[in-house]
């Protein structure tokens, strides 16, 4: 028998997620959904868990050593609790960005190439194909397609981002996690990156970390507010800034603290 129904439109279900780093309890009794083809975005104070949450999403918390984790993560009617999960399968369906851009030191097809080769691309046609298709998606198609050969790391820090993005959607994922996606961005670099969200959710599932309410606001479709490991209430953007049950959110928003 199936311990948790997940509906149709949840990608993710936790339940009764816990973390601890030793003895450090970060994240906890965590329960709630994260929907198909929304945007998500996880807000709170500095320290509350949000990077540590996005990190069990594709399991990457594990290269964090020392961690400890009890309840379930429900990716689809996967428990990725399960010791039997194929990380590389995981993280082709559930690909990540970064605070800062981090291309490898080689050329920007290479970048996007790479992550395909991996799984077993060989035909350079193929190749080819997903490299201008992934361009396209994040829009850098055109600023790059003359210097496809040229070092990836001579792009602009916006340009970089775009580029991780595209890397990350190479592989076909279903789900995409962003960790503070702009945060080292300049504001129109940032811009470009929401636009670039919303047109993305058309196809994908996004979950991204931010610092910035504005942008939670202008981007997500969900928030979920996080304070000292729990997660304190979730609901649409527009009515947990308008309207939060909370009186913890409604301090954070307002600026009372963080
Ligand atoms: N690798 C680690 N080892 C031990 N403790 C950690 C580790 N990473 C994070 N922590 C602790 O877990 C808690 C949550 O940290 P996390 O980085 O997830 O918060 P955050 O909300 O993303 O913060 P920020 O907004 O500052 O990035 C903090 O108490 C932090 O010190």
């Amino acid at each position: 028998m199936m311990a948790t129904a997940v509906k149709e439109k949840e990608v993710f279900k936790m339940k009764d997620l816990n973390l601890w780093y030793g003895q450090n309890h970060a994240l906890k009794n965590l329960n709630f959904s994260i929907n198909k083809k929304e945007i998500t975005s996880i807000i709170g104070p500095s320290g509350c868990g949000k990077s540590t949450f996005i990190k069990t999403l594709n399991l990457m918390i594990y290269s964090a050593g020392n961690v400890r984790m009890s309840g379930e993560i429900l990716y689809h009617n996967k428990n990725l609790l399960d010791n039997k999960i194929d990380l590389v399968s995981l993280r082709k369906d559930v690909g990540m960005v970064f605070q800062k851009a981090n291309p490898f030191p080689k050329s920007i097809y290479e970048n996007v190439a790479y992550g395909p080769k991996i799984h077993g691309i060989k035909k350079k046609s193929e190749l080819d194909d997903i490299v201008e298709e992934s361009l396209i998606n994040v829009a850098l198609w055109d600023e790059v397609k003359d210097r496809l050969n040229a070092p990836a790391l001579g792009l602009s820090g916006g340009q970089q981002q775009r580029l991780c993005i595209a890397r990350a959607l190479a592989t076909k994922p279903e789900v995409l996690l962003m960790d503070e996606p702009t945060s080292a961005l300049d504001p129109i670099s940032t811009i470009k990156i929401e636009e670039l969200a919303l047109e993305l959710k058309k196809d994908f599932t996004i979950v991204m970390v931010t610092h910035n309410m504005q942008q939670a606001a202008r981007v997500s479709d969900e928030t979920a507010f996080f304070l000292m490991g729990e997660l304190i209430e979730k609901k649409d953007t527009d009515k947990l800034f308008a309207n939060p049950s909370d009186k913890r959110t409604e301090d954070y928003i307002t600026g009372r603290f963080g």
